[in-house]
């Protein structure tokens, strides 16, 4: 089984017949192997490559400059990340990888931060203005893309439209950069360990170096060759707790760059709001099948996740 290809322009397609065939595939791309590519996402070649661009000036700079804005001093998560910081495979070796954090910014005294104070809260931002902006408008549009396919997900589920998106009142979406530098030769291997995401979906922007590589059913690792313009998209452990597993959120890894290649890649992390209460959705229990999961609030999901400092487990 390979990737398949998903065109994002008709999944809102005026044709009934066009948007209903690109719904199905969707539908069957998400119970199959949780992986697809993107196409016609609506997103312009300009900003994706504005987005690349700013990556690499802000992973350039000064080490000091950088460590300023350290994630280690940002108790919801906002920040830059250190090469050796994160590991997603608990028997592999840490990611050799550089990232950094952001997500919506809630000034200090907003209720909500009182109240999850881990999860809300302000950025760190970069010094640079122009990075700022280009990473704003980014999270603008690709937010835009999630939306469009929290909906069309929800048409492919026989829900109401608005299911998933009235969930994303106050959401904990994060865009994340990632600097893979060029690694000294070690038998240790991964750009990112094996691991599932944990929240809905993940829209994943990579560079034309390749390396990222998903697990499908057969067990066989793909390669998940870059696209030119194209988004990787896969589902994350909430979604497939929320449709009682008939969505899958499927294993993936980086392979390590090789000794002198610089890879980029910027994943999009759509989480709901703290709130919501994930619970089977009605379509996806049946009496043969019920409910395998308790309910439980988004929020400590995913807080639960982040805990578990080595809990990303391959489970296919
Ligand atoms: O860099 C990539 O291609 C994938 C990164 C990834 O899977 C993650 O950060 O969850
Ligand atoms: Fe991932």
């Amino acid at each position: 089984m390979s990737i398949p290809l998903i065109d994002l322009s008709k999944l809102t397609h005026s044709s009934d017949a066009i948007r209903q065939n690109e719904i199905q595939a969707l539908d069957t791309a998400c119970r199959e192997i949780g992986f697809f590519y993107l196409v016609n996402t609506g997103i312009s070649a300009e900003l994706m490559s504005a987005l690349m661009r700013e990556a690499k000036r802000f992973f350039n700079q000064p080490q000091a400059v950088k460590n300023a804005i350290d994630i280690k001093n940002s108790i919801n998560h906002r920040g830059y990340g250190n090469i050796g910081e994160e590991q997603l495979d608990e028997v592999g070796h840490a990611d050799w990888k550089e990232t950094f954090d952001m997500a919506l910014d809630f000034p200090r005294d907003h209720p909500l931060v009182a109240k999850y104070p881990n999860t809300y809260g302000p950025n760190q931002i970069p010094s640079d203005p122009k990075t700022l902006e280009v990473l704003q408008d980014y999270y603008v549009e690709a937010f835009q893309v999630a939306q469009t396919l929290l909906t069309a997900m929800a048409q492919a589920l026989k829900l109401e439209d608005d299911f998933f998106t009235r969930c994303f009142q106050n959401h904990v979406t994060v865009l994340r950069m990632i600097h893979y530098p060029p690694r000294p030769v070690s038998e240790h291997d991964n750009g990112a360990g094996a691991h599932t995401d944990y929240g809905c979906v993940t829209l994943l922007l990579q560079d034309q170096v390749g390396g990222l590589q998903v697990k499908n059913r057969q067990g066989e690792w793909l390669d998940a060759t870059p696209i030119d313009n194209a988004i990787v998209v896969n589902i994350g452990d909430l979604m497939q707790r929320w449709t009682n597993d008939e969505y899958v959120s499927t294993a993936h890894r980086v392979r390590a760059s090789l000794p002198d290649v610089h890879r980029y890649s910027f994943p999009f992390f759509v989480e709901p709001d703290y709130e919501t209460n994930v619970e089977c959705v009605p379509s996806c229990a049946t009496e043969t099948t019920p409910a395998k999961y308790e309910a439980i609030l988004s929020g400590d999901w995913i807080q639960s996740r982040f805990d578990a400092t080595y809990a990303y487990r391959e489970k296919v």
